[in-house]
C-alpha cells in the first residue's frame, strides 16, 4: 500500500537562482498525480527533492511521518527504500547488463539469494516488455527501451512511491498508450502512490487522479485533476493546447509588450501553432485493465474530493460529478471481471456457464505472463523499440 506524502512550504534556490518558492501540495496515499510545467520550471527539481537528492532551503517533505529535509542520513537511507525512481534518461549504469543494472537495487539493498534476484528481476523484465534483451549494455538498445528498463529498476524493490520523470519522453505515441496501461495496472495491483512528470497532454489527461502545474517559480495548481482540465487559467488552457498565444514563452518569461506583438499577428491570420480543437476538458480516466483488482485509490478520492467539492470551482464541481458517475461504472465492471478470474473453474462437462475464462485470467503482479500482454509489440520483438 502507497503512503502519502506531504510537502509543505518547499523552497529550492541554486545560488542566486530561485528555482521554486512556498511549493505545498499533498500526494494522496495511492494515488496517481501528474505534474506539469514548462521546460525548466524545476519539475525534476521537485522529484529529486521529494527523495533528498536536493536540498531545499525551506519547508519540509514529509514521507510515512519523517521530514526527509531535517532527518539522519541513516533514516533517509531507509526511507528510500520506499521510492522507485524512473529518471529522465533511466540513469542506468552503461558498464552493466540490463540485468545487472535491475538486480542493482536488490543486490544493494536486500540480502536476497542470487536465484530470488534471479526470479524478481526476470518477472519486471518480463513485465516491461524486455524480455531476450537483459545480456544487453545500455549503450546497445533504444532509448524507449532504457526507458523500460529504468521503469523495471524502479519497480523491483516493491516500492510504495513510484517517482517517474518524464516516462514517456522518446516513445512514440503508442508505445506511450502502454506505458500510461501499465501504470494504472501497476497501481491497481499495488496501490503504490505514483507522481509523473510529463509534458505529455494525452498522458495528463487520461492518467492521473491529481494535477499540478509549475509555472513562474510557483505551483500554480495542485488538485482533482477536472480542476486544471477545466480551468480557464490563461496558462493552464496555452500549454494544455500549445499555443504560442499567452503566457509562456520560449523562455520563461514573457512580457507584454511580446503577448501583444503576437496576438496581433495571430489576428492578423498566422497560425498560434496550436490544435484548433481545444483540448481542456474531460475524458474518461483510463481504468485498469479488466481480470485485474480494481483501483482502491479510486474509492478512497471519490470519498476525499467530495469532502472538499464544494470548495471548487463550478465547471470542475460538474466535471467531478459526472466523473464519480463514469468511475462508479467502470469499477463495478472492474469488480465484475476480477470475479470471475478469482472463481474456480467448474469442471468440464458439467454444464456450468459460469461464464469463467481461462484466457482472461490474470495472475498477480508478481510474475505474471499476462501481464506482458499489455506490451504485445514488445513481446513480438524489441528491435521496433
Ligand atoms: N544541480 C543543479 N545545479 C544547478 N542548477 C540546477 C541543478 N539542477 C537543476 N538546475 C537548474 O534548475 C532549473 C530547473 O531544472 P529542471 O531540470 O528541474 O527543470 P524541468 O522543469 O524538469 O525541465 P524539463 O521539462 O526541460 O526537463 C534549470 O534552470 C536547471 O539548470
Amino acid at each position: 500500500m502507497g503512503v502519502e506524502v506531504s510537502v509543505e512550504g518547499l523552497t529550492k534556490s541554486f545560488g542566486s537562482q530561485n528555482i521554486w518558492r512556498d511549493v505545498s501540495l499533498t500526494l494522496p496515499m495511492g494515488e496517481v498525480s501528474v505534474l506539469l510545467g514548462p521546460s525548466g520550471t524545476g519539475k525534476s527539481v521537485f522529484l529529486k527533492s521529494l527523495i533528498g537528492l536536493l536540498h531545499p532551503e525551506q519547508g519540509s517533505v514529509i514521507v510515512d511521518g519523517t521530514d526527509i529535509t531535517k532527518c539522519s542520513s541513516r533514516e533517509l537511507y531507509e526511507i528510500r527504500k520506499l521510492f522507485g525512481v524512473l529518471f529522465q534518461d533511466g540513469a542506468l549504469f552503461g558498464s552493466m547488463s540490463l540485468f545487472d543494472n535491475i538486480a542493482f537495487p536488490l543486490r544493494e539493498h536486500t540480502k536476497k539469494k542470487e536465484d530470488e534476484i534471479r526470479q524478481n528481476v526476470m518477472d519486471k523484465i518480463e513485465l516491461v516488455g524486455l524480455t531476450g534483451a537483459e545480456n544487453k549494455l545500455p549503450g546497445e538498445i533504444s532509448g524507449g527501451m532504457r526507458k523500460r528498463a529504468g521503469l523495471a529498476r524502479a519497480l523491483v524493490l516493491d516500492p510504495q512511491i513510484i517517482l517517474c520523470d518524464e516516462p514517456d519522453s522518446g516513445l512514440d505515441p503508442v508505445r506511450t498508450a502502454y506505458l500510461s496501461q501499465l501504470l494504472i495496472d501497476i497501481n491497481a495491483q499495488i496501490d503504490a502512490t505514483i507522481l509523473i512528470v510529463t509534458h505529455n497532454i494525452q498522458v495528463a489527461r487520461t492518467v492521473p487522479d491529481n494535477i499540478g502545474m509549475l509555472f513562474r517559480k510557483e505551483l500554480v495548481m495542485f488538485g482533482p485533476r477536472e480542476v486544471l482540465l477545466t480551468s480557464d487559467e490563461p496558462v493552464v488552457e496555452q500549454f494544455l493546447n500549445g499555443r504560442r498565444i499567452g503566457p509562456i514563452g520560449m523562455s520563461e518569461e514573457k512580457d507584454d509588450a511580446q503577448q501583444k506583438r503576437e496576438q496581433e499577428m495571430v489576428d492578423a491570420g498566422h497560425s498560434d501553432g496550436g490544435t484548433a480543437e481545444d483540448v481542456r476538458g474531460i475524458v474518461p480516466q483510463l481504468q485498469a485493465t479488466p481480470g485485474l483488482p480494481e483501483r482502491k485509490a479510486v474509492g478512497r478520492r471519490q470519498a476525499r474530493v467530495r469532502e472538499i467539492l464544494h470548495t471548487l470551482p463550478e465547471p470542475a464541481q460538474r466535471a467531478i460529478e459526472e466523473s464519480f458517475e463514469v468511475e462508479d461504472a467502470a469499477q463495478e465492471n472492474q469488480r465484475e471481471a476480477y470475479r470471475k478470474t478469482q472463481q474456480q473453474p467448474v469442471g468440464v462437462g458439467s454444464g456450468s456457464n459460469s461464464g469463467y475464462d481461462e484466457t482472461q485470467q490474470q495472475s498477480s503482479y508478481q510474475g505474471s505472463d499476462a501481464q506482458t500482454e499489455q506490451f504485445p509489440a514488445y513481446r513480438a520483438g524489441d528491435k521496433a523499440l
